[in-house]
Formats: structure tokens, sequence, C-alpha cells
């Protein structure tokens, strides 16, 4: 089983560092090569663009991918399933207009040109609103294009707001709210290979914000301690030799931390540990 994985960019230190969380650690993964080998024998890595990590997938190359759901939608490849959101590369494609310009709705573009590296999901949005526009693709700098007479408007990717801002750019609308997918080709998206690193990487995602609690606490306050404790299923409760108290340990989101711990300590709970998890198995 082969996962496609961007090979530069922003996208490629946040996907490969999910992989090294989630268990499946890379080796003999030099910089610049093309294949990479995991500690799983069954499963190996391709390096490659992000924009051409749907293709890659779809054609076979590679039978599972990493990248931007944009990327996903501009390749117009359709025998993808999207596994899981992994929930970085987080960013909007947006229709832009100089602010200063009399472009106030989608509407005004009719018979304009808007410049966009995504001229596939650009055709696409028009037509569905059956506005008539030329496409202009350029391959960066999309900003510029409406200052030096290219396009009307521009059709781009933004996340902080920055780069619009620089260049006087207003939103007009959003065409795709995006962040980076897991996603399979049809005919091996339910192998149990596929499975396995689909729930590995979940299980990275589930962990985020939870913390594990460890304590002790008289038996006699098992009770409150359970109210207390947010828990997912209920505390796990160990008996301690020799001792009337009880080991008690449970998952709790990051932010019910501070405000737990008081009222633990309240009901008399003693000795609290709290430590970060790495995975979680659901
Ligand atoms: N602010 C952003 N700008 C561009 N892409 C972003 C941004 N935020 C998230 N992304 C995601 O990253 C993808 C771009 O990946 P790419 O490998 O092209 O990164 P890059 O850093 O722009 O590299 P390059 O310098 O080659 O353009 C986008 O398709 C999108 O899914
Ligand atoms: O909202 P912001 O945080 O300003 O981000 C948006 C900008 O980032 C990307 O460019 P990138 O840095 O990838 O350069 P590129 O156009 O050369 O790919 C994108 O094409 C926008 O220009
Ligand atoms: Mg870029």
């Amino acid at each position: 089983m082969r996962i496609a994985v961007p090979n530069k960019g922003r996208l490629h230190e946040p996907a490969e560092d999910l992989l090294e969380r989630a268990g499946l650690h890379i080796v003999d993964g030099a910089d610049r090569q093309l294949y990479a080998d995991t500690v799983d024998p069954e499963v190996t890595v391709l390096y490659a663009r992000a924009a051409d990590i749907p293709e890659y997938v779809s054609d076979g190359a590679a039978d599972i991918g990493i990248t931007g759901l944009d990327q996903v939608r501009e390749s117009e490849v359709s025998n993808l399933a999207e596994l899981l959101d992994l929930e970085f590369g987080s960013c909007r494609l947006v229709l832009a207009a100089p602010e200063d310009g009399d472009i106030e709705t989608v509407y005004d573009l009719d018979g304009g040109t808007v410049a966009t590296e995504f001229p596939n999901i650009a055709r696409r949005y028009f037509a569905d609103l059956d506005v008539s526009v030329d496409i202009a693709e350029v391959s960066g700098a999309t900003e510029l294009t409406p200052h030096v007479d290219i396009a009307d408007g521009i059709i781009d990717i933004t996340s902080t707001g920055t780069t619009l801002r620089m260049n006087r750019l207003g939103i007009i609308d959003e065409v795709l709210s995006s962040s980076v997918r897991l996603f399979a080709r049809e005919d091996v998206a339910d192998d149990e290979k596929v499975e396995q690193v689909r729930m590995a990487l979940h299980s990275v995602l589930s962990a985020e914000g939870k913390r594990y609690l460890m304590m002790n606490a008289p038996e006699s306050a098992l009770d409150e301690v359970k109210d207390v404790l947010p828990g997912m299923g209920g505390p796990t409760v160990m008996d301690i030799a020799g001792s009337d108290d009880v080991a008690v340990h449970a998952v709790v989101d990051d932010s019910d931390v501070f405000e737990t711990i008081n009222d633990l300590k309240d009901v008399g709970a003693s000795d609290v540990l709290v430590t970060e998890i790495e995975r979680l198995v659901e």
C-alpha cells in the first residue's frame, strides 16, 4: 500500500509530522528521495507535489493521499473517497476584486476576466451561478493581476488575509473552504491496510486537546470523584494494595483540566498527575 505525501511546500512538514505521531515512522527517507519505506513493510511513501497527489492516487501510482481539498477539487478526478479531515492546512478559496473598484458582487464580473491558479474550480463556480467569465490561468502572484489589467478579479487562497490586504483586494465570495484530507482510491478504500492507516491518523487527531489524569482518592470519595470527571466512558479505577485509597485514571479535555483539578482536590483526591496523550484509539 502506497501513501502519497507532499514533497515540499507548506504541507510537507505537517504531513510527515502526522505520520510520525501516528507511529508510521519513515525509515530511509533521505531528502529529495521519491520513495521511502515506513516501519510497516506493507506501507511505502511516495513524495509528490501537493497538486499532483489526487491524480497519482486516482491513476494508481499511490493508493491513498494527503493533500488539500482544494487540490482534490481542482484535479476533477472522480474515483477518490475522502477518509478523514486531517485538520491542518486550513484556508479559503475566495473570489476577490480591487477594494476601490466597481465590482461588488459576483454578477458584476459578467463578461469580465478572473485570474486563478484553480481554473477548473473557477469554471465550475461561475457556471453554477450562470455568470460568463474568461478564466486567465496563472501560476502564482495572482493578487497582482487586477492591478496590471490582466484580470478584473481573482480566485485565490487566503488564510491570514495579509496578501489580499497588501494588494488592496476585498473578498466578494467564498468559493471553497479547504483543509488537508486523507483520501483513497475508491477501489481500495475498504482495504484492511487503508483502514489501519486511517485509524492511526485518526487516533492522533482524537488525542489532540486531551490530557490523561491520574490520581489517588479515598475509596469512600469515589462517587464524588466520578461526578467531577467528565471522562470518556467513565474513569478507570484500580485498587491500591494495602491502602484504603484507589487509583483513578481518566481522559479529560485540556480546557477542563484547570477546573477539574480544583474540583478533584475539593472532594479529596491527591497526587494528581497530568500527562499528554500521543494517540487515542477508540
Ligand atoms: N495560505 C495558504 N496559501 C497557500 N496554500 C495554503 C495556504 N494555507 C493552506 N494551504 C494549502 O496548501 C496547499 C499549497 O501547497 P503547496 O505545496 O503548493 O505549498 P506552497 O507552500 O504554496 O508551495 P509552493 O511554494 O510550491 O507554492 C494549498 O493547495 C492549500 O491546500
Ligand atoms: O492569506 P495569506 O496568509 O496572506 O496567504 C495567502 C497567500 O499564500 C499563498 O501564497 P504562497 O505563499 O504559497 O506563494 P505562491 O503564490 O508563490 O504559492 C496564496 O497563494 C496567497 O497568495
Ligand atoms: Mg503556494
